[in-house]
């Protein structure tokens, strides 16, 4: 059966990590590579082997997925916007670019979305924030579409939480790469060989997420569970738990993350 796309041409701005891992979810969920291009200034050949543009083409997109760094964007912004007509969506991942500054720069665009994704999306794991301005129920129904064949989505009511969001959802997979790495460290220096210490961190990490996706209980439970009465994962808890050490670490990081979001809002919307 022919695959209906949310969206049949999507030309890509910022053909990097993050827009890569989502290319690859989609081409592993049966999207057609025929579906993206990538507009890059200099490159010639890219992953999957996309068309690249090395000018903006004439051709009008139903998309434009934004994938540069937040700062780049008033580079490519005004040589851009003849492309986002009426019948093209704008599709950003940038972190802290709000919607009223990606909506004064696509000014006619059909609507413009904040999509949030993180580097899972390559395996159809990724959490996607979602928040947009000025797009229609069709037009939302398809960005939810091409989150779902790339792990979830999450719209979001209210902006203001969306840097919040991107903390927890996009910048998260590199705190838990840190506390993988912290606990490998950790069984490196109290006697395993750190090899060893490192694969069986990150099978434990692998098999108590998948546990904690599939299970009724909330984590909080399945902690719980874990810890036998007067056994041993009781004492560490203990650790980690006294003086809510690691709540307010945990509250601490994403409070930093969020808050370096709204400086960059700030800064994309005092350069327009
Ligand atoms: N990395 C992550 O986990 C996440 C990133 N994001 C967001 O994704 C965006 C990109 O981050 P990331 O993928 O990590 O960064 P990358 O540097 O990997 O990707 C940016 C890409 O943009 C290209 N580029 C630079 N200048 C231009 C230009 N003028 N026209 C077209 N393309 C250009 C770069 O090419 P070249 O290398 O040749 O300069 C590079 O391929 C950011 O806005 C970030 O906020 C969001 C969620 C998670
Ligand atoms: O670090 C950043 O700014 C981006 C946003 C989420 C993940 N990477």
């Amino acid at each position: 059966m022919e695959r209906i796309l949310a969206f049949e041409k999507i030309l890509i701005v910022g053909f990097g990590t993050m827009t890569g891992a989502m290319v690859d979810g989609w081409l592993a969920a049966g999207s057609p590579a025929s579906q993206f291009e990538v507009y890059h200034p200099r490159k010639t050949e890219v992953d999957h082997g996309l068309k690249v543009h090395n000018h903006f083409p004439g051709t009008q997109f139903d998309a434009i997925l934004l994938g540069i760094k937040p700062y780049i964007i008033d580079e490519i912004a005004a040589d851009l916007e003849p492309l986002a007509g009426p019948r093209t969506v704008i599709l950003s991942v940038l972190a802290g670019v709000e919607l009223e500054s990606l909506a004064r720069r696509f000014p006619r665009a059909r609507g413009v979305v904040r999509f949030m994704p993180n580097l899972a999306s390559a395996l159809g794991k990724s959490p996607n924030a979602l928040i947009s301005r000025g797009l229609d129920a069709e037009g939302c129904g398809s960005v939810t579409a091409l989150a779902e064949e790339i792990g979830t989505a999450e719209w979001l009511d209210d902006e203001s939480q969306f840097d919040l969001a991107t903390a927890l959802a996009g910048s998260g997979p590199g705190f838990v790469y840190r506390f993988i790495d912290a606990l490998a460290a950790g069984a490196g220096e109290l006697g395993l060989p750190a090899d060893q210490a490192q694969r069986l961190a990150v099978a434990m990490v692998e098999g108590a997420a998948a546990l904690a996706a599939a299970s009724p209980h909330p984590p909080q439970e399945l902690a719980r569970r874990v810890a036998s009465p007067g056994g041993m994962t009781q004492k560490g808890l203990d650790v980690l738990d006294a003086d809510g050490a690691l709540d307010t670490l945990v509250t601490r990081c994403l409070r930093a993350a969020r808050d370096r979001g709204q400086e960059m809002a700030a800064e994309a919307r005092e350069k327009h």
